[in-house]
């Protein structure tokens, strides 16, 4: 796979791991490294990451959003929180900082992760717009992360269920922020045709 091209419009993207045990350090984090690592597979972009790892508390969730979008971030993924358990306040951090919802994306994330594990239908995750940020989240469980970005794949590599980061791309075109471009074998981006600038 090639490096990132600096004929490729520079991204920036907040990466929220929320765990309280990852945060506390009874666990190792494998939520930042998962979503880090998917990213740089996937995107032809250079990239900067702004990385935050939080315990699952509804108020620290929302003002880490506030900040990663303050900060020019044009996504942001979160991982964790999202499920039913008590702590689980990911999705209501999420909505409180919202200019816009998203819907697509969860009920999207909700389908491919079908494809996986029947607990799928226990995920809450949701998408938002705040300013020109695209916020969504996503499920703890570090492998959830490459499953829901990536999608379902069929043995001989053709896509089963399309993953969520397809749609990503011309959301954050027509939000105004970078032209980010994917490598195809990872996830393939959808643009209209009149969206897509010429091959680079
Ligand atoms: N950041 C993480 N790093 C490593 N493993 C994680 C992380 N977050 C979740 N997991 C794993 O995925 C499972 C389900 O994630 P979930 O977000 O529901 O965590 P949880 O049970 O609420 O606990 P916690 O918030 O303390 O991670 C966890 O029980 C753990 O095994
Ligand atoms: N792709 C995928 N989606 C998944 C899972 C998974 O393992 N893979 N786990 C499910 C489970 S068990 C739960 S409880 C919900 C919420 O997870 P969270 O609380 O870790 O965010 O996500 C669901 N979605």
């Amino acid at each position: 796979m090639s490096e990132p091209s600096p004929a490729h419009d520079p991204v920036r993207i907040g990466i929220v791991s929320i765990s309280d045990r990852a945060s506390s350090g009874v666990y190792q984090d494998q939520g930042l490294p998962a979503l880090q690592d998917w990213l740089t597979r996937a995107l032809k972009n250079p990239i900067t990451f702004e990385a935050r790892l939080i315990p699952d508390e509804q108020a620290r969730i929302s003002e880490t959003l506030i900040e990663l979008v303050d900060l020019g971030c044009a996504l942001v993924l979160t991982t964790g929180g999202t499920g039913p358990a008590k702590r689980d306040v990911t999705p209501e951090a999420t909505l409180a900082v919202a200019h816009k919802e998203m819907p697509g994306f969860g009920e999207q994330m909700r389908q491919v992760s079908l494809a996986f594990v029947p607990t799928a239908i226990l995920s809450r995750q949701v998408a938002v717009i705040r300013d020109e940020t695209l916020i969504i989240n996503l499920p703890g469980q570090p492998k959830a992360i490459a499953e829901t970005l990536e999608g379902a794949k069929n043995a001989d590599g053709s896509v089963r269920v399309n993953g969520i980061f397809s749609a990503v791309p011309y959301c954050i075109d027509l939000i105004g922020g970078p032209y980010i471009e994917t490598h195809d074998e990872v996830i393939k981006a959808w643009r209209p045709k009149n969206a897509a600038r010429p091959t680079r």
